[in-house]
Parts: C-alpha cells; sequence; structure tokens
C-alpha cells in the first residue's frame, strides 16, 4: 500500500470531538490501515482572524485506494460532520486533507499534492513530524527544514 499523512483540522462543536471521531472513521475506510496518529494541538486562526481557535492533527495511513478514491472517501466523513462551506477560510466542523500521498506529485483540479499551504502552517508540519521526524517531500525537502523556516503561529500541544 501507500504511506498516506492526513491534516486534520476543526474549530466548531467541540474541535477535540470531532477530530476524535474523524480518527475512528478513518481508522475505519475500507483497504486502509491507520499506522498513527499524531497529539492534537490548538493555535490561533491563519488567514481571517475572526474565528474559533483550531484544534489540528495529523494521521499517518497506509492505503490501497488511489488519491481521488481517498479524497471521496475524506469528503463523505467531512459530509457526516455536516460540515457547511459559509465562506472560504471560514470556521468549519471538520477539515480533512492530503497532505502527502507517498511520492506522489499530484496537481488536479480537485486536489494538489503534496498540500500547497504545507510549508507555510506549523499546525501541518508539527504533527508531521510527531509521526515521522525523517519524513520527506517527494522533491526531498525534509519536513525537519520546513518545520524551521515556518512562521511561529503558537502551537500548543493538547494530548496525549
Ligand atoms: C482558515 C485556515 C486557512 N486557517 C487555519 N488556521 C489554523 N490554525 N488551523 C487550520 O486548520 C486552518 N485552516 C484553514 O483553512
Amino acid at each position: 500500500g501507500t504511506d498516506v499523512y492526513i491534516g486534520l483540522g476543526s474549530n466548531l462543536a467541540d474541535p477535540l470531538s470531532q477530530l476524535a471521531r474523524a480518527v475512528g472513521a478513518l481508522a475505519n475506510l475500507p483497504k486502509t490501515h491507520l499506522v498513527a496518529q499524531s497529539p492534537f494541538y490548538a493555535s490561533s486562526p491563519v488567514g481571517p482572524q475572526d474565528q474559533p481557535d483550531f484544534i489540528n492533527g495529523a494521521v499517518q495511513l497506509v492505503t490501497e485506494l488511489s488519491a481521488l478514491e481517498l479524497l471521496d472517501a475524506l469528503q463523505t466523513i467531512e459530509q457526516g460532520h455536516h460540515r457547511e462551506r459559509i465562506r472560504r477560510w471560514g470556521p468549519r466542523t471538520l477539515d480533512l486533507d492530503i497532505l502527502i500521498y507517498g511520492d506522489s506529485v499530484i496537481e488536479s483540479e480537485r486536489l494538489t499534492v503534496p498540500h500547497r499551504e504545507l510549508p507555510n502552517r506549523d499546525f501541518v508540519l508539527q504533527p508531521l513530524l510527531d509521526l515521522n521526524p525523517d519524513l520527506k517531500l517527494p522533491d526531498g525537502t525534509t519536513i525537519a527544514h520546513l518545520r524551521d523556516q515556518c512562521p511561529d503561529n503558537n502551537l500548543r500541544r493538547l494530548h496525549p
């Protein structure tokens, strides 16, 4: 199977429980195995500030699903959490992003992998390092290097 890293985020309707339930749904995806989950982190919103702080984390999966099959499955899980897209970069109950899909580089209208914003988001980079300190992007860039270069966004580790 393919080694995949998924970013999780929420800032509405009890974010910690949203993320905990989402990890359970990810663990139950067909043809997929949950390898590990990162600690959760609280941080202030990047982008529009007029919204609640976010809780973020990441999970490592091994899957036989294609990237697009996985994307469909993630969107189904988000819908199950009654995600409503009111405004772009606005608050949401659950955000699931494919951050890394093996060593694939994907640029399609539905999907960009590795995630375009990954280098600028400490709430993504830190959980990835927790999962795999030696993680690299397909082009060889290390996540550790990106983390060092990334603006600090007052990340607070929650648990475990
Ligand atoms: C609204 C925007 C850009 N900012 C975020 N800010 C934080 N801290 N965490 C997120 O998951 C997040 N997601 C987003 O989509």
